[in-house]
């Protein structure tokens, strides 16, 4: 099994990026794992508590979830990835069953700031968009698919997403293999990503 990290700042393009290289693959043949699932089950706190909750500190992240999941994958287990609700702010209760697959990609802000996660990838990419464009793409899109307001956005921007991601994320190029430039679609990368893929399938 090849594991691929992709990393980056929210909005730097990770999930765009994903499904591209999966649009143009057999299908079934590469698995995806969000690090947005492995957000800590917060079901014992309520709604308010929940929202000032920093969502872009290592903490928040199950960590040990997720690299036990990603261990079974490689030992040809089944795994229940759990569904994670930007809206609640909390997992769903539901699970999505995947399947250990010749290639899985793991995709989130903080995938590298984790040693042991880190180690389990073959390769490591960082997904690289200035925070201005970032910015501009999260406002954008969690006020249309995550139910957010502009309030919400710009003020989650300011306490604590733009110290996190000068602290624990941006740091994490250092680690990368590979980083691609973003700031425009860039589809020599993205082809790159896939002809690693396919050499593999
Ligand atoms: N290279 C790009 N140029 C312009 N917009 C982009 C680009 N890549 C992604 N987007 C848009 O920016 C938003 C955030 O992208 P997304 O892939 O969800 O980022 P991430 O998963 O890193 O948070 C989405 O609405 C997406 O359509
Ligand atoms: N309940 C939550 C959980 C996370 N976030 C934000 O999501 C970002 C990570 O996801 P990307 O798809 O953008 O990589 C992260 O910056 C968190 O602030 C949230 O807003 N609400």
């Amino acid at each position: 099994m090849l594991i691929i990290g992709i990393a980056g700042g929210t909005g730097c393009g990770k999930t765009t990026v994903v499904d591209t290289i999966l649009k143009e693959l057999p299908e079934g043949e590469v698995g995806v794992i969000s690090q947005d699932s492995y957000y800590k089950d917060t079901s014992h706190l309520s709604y308010d508590e929940r929202v000032k909750i920093n969502f872009d500190h290592p903490r928040s992240i199950d960590f040990d979830l997720l690299v036990d999941h990603l261990k079974q994958l490689k030992a040809g287990k089944t795994i229940e990835q759990p569904v994670y609700s930007f809206v609640k702010h909390n997992r769903t209760g539901d699970t999505v069953n995947t399947h250990p697959r010749k290639v899985i990609i793991v995709e989130g802000i903080l995938i590298l700031t984790n040693k042991e996660l880190r180690d389990l990838f073959d390769i490591k990419i960082y997904v690289h968009a200035d925070s201005d464009e970032r910015l501009i793409r999260r406002l954008k899109r969690d006020i249309s698919e995550r139910g957010r307001d502009i309030e919400e956005v710009l003020s989650r921007y300011q306490n604590t997403l733009k110290p996190m991601h000068e602290q624990f994320i941006e740091p994490m190029k250092e680690y990368a293999d590979i980083i691609i430039p973003n700031n425009r679609y860039n589809t020599v990368a993205v082809d790159i990503v896939k002809t690693i893929i396919n050499d593999k399938l």
